[in-house]
């Protein structure tokens, strides 16, 4: 382990943010992958959250320069690498979030589901080790295949006795993100005030942007609508293709995955409404994980919020998606039993 200390002259527990002073609490933060393309930008943007007073860093490679660079910015968080499976444990201890952006990318012909064979175990490994040295901590699950590396996190913290279903979440946010980014290009609104709710899960036609309800309403026309959906869905492979073989989302990714980590960090803080949609255990359909809005409390999740009305050309997509998702939840859960 290294340390690496820039405090920040601001005191402790006391911050004035520009809209007052506020009391902050302590709050350890560990992002795993931390070196990665995903996990580098990801780890900036968590040294810039004023929620944050402990950022540890942990990856298989390449932890101490990610490490020692961030930690210079002068704000809050006191930063700390760690660095190979022996130093695991000291990067989860005491953690109140632990972010996961670790595993390998797709390159371009391959889907989400061919990382399988390489995450899963990775995930797995990861999720024993949270299990053991912080099985309170809220778990951000960035790694793909999204829609069954979180049941396999489920099923590892039920066999440890650790699972607790309001704090394990799929970050689904960037097809949030693209969604908004998208709809404000053809309805020419101001995206900073877009809001689409997208659900289902994350993988081609899993991810469903619920369009109908987007605000401020366009009255767009159906094939924009449809053109719209399919763009949200192969968002990541948009990227994949244009990076041609040097990886996916990363930058994109990190400013969703700091996003969602922050709101998580808000509910815990105790902000009132705060929504994000996830991929969380849920009963809003006949399967065991979706994605759909969720209320962010002092514990994770507070409710599971429904689907609210759809379009008929979204009750046809949430009827498509079902069979891949259901087959990619019972594929995570049956190597999380097997192995
Ligand atoms: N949920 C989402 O919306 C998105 C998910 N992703 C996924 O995020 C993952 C990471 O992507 P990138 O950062 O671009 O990949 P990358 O290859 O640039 O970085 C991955 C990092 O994970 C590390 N790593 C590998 N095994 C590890 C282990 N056992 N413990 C800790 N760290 C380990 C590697 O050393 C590397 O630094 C991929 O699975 C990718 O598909 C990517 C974009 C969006
Ligand atoms: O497409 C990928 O492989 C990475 C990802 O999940 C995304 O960008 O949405």
């Amino acid at each position: 382990m290294f340390r690496s200390v820039a405090r920040s002259a601001v005191g402790k527990h006391l911050l004035r943010r520009g809209y007052g002073t506020v009391s902050l609490p302590d709050r350890k933060v560990a992002v795993l992958g931390a070196a990665g393309g995903i996990g580098q930008p990801l780890a900036l943007l968590m040294k810039l959250n004023p929620l944050v007073s402990q950022l540890a860093l942990y990856d298989i490679a390449n932890t101490p320069g990610v490490a020692a660079d961030v930690s210079h910015i002068n704000s809050r968080s006191e930063v700390t690498g760690y660095v190979g499976e022996d130093q695991l444990g000291q990067a989860l201890e005491g953690c109140d979030l632990v972010i996961i952006p670790a595993g390998v990318p797709r390159k371009p012909g391959m889907t989400r589901d061919d990382l399988f064979n390489i995450n899963a175990g990775i995930v797995k490994g990861l999720c024993s080790a949270i299990a053991k040295y912080c099985p309170h901590a809220l778990v951000n699950m960035i790694s793909n295949p999204v829609n069954s590396t979180v049941p396999i996190a489920a099923e590892v913290f039920k066999k440890a006795g650790t699972y607790d279903e309001r704090k394990l979440f799929g970050v689904t946010t960037l097809d949030v993100v693209r969604a908004k980014t998208f709809y404000a290009g053809k309805s020419k609104a101001n995206v900073a005030d877009v809001n689409v709710p997208v659900v289902g899960g994350h993988a081609g036609i899993t991810i469903l942007p619920l369009f109908s309800q987007a605000t401020p309403k366009a009255n767009l026309p159906e094939d924009v609508i449809k053109a719209l959906t399919k763009r949200t869905q192969d968002g990541g492979t948009e990227v994949v293709e244009a990076k041609a073989g040097k990886g996916s989302a990363t930058l994109s990714m990190a400013y969703a995955g700091a996003v969602f980590a922050d709101s998580c960090l808000k509910g815990l803080h105790g902000v009132p409404d705060v929504v994000e949609c996830a991929f969380v255990q849920s009963t809003v359909t006949e399967l065991p994980f979706f994605a759909s809005k969720v209320r962010l409390g002092k514990n994770g999740v507070e409710e599971v919020l429904g689907l609210g009305s759809l379009s008929e050309y979204e009750k046809e997509g949430l009827e498509s998606l079902k069979p891949e998702l259901k087959a990619s939840i019972e594929k995570g859960i049956k190597f999380a039993n097997q192995s």
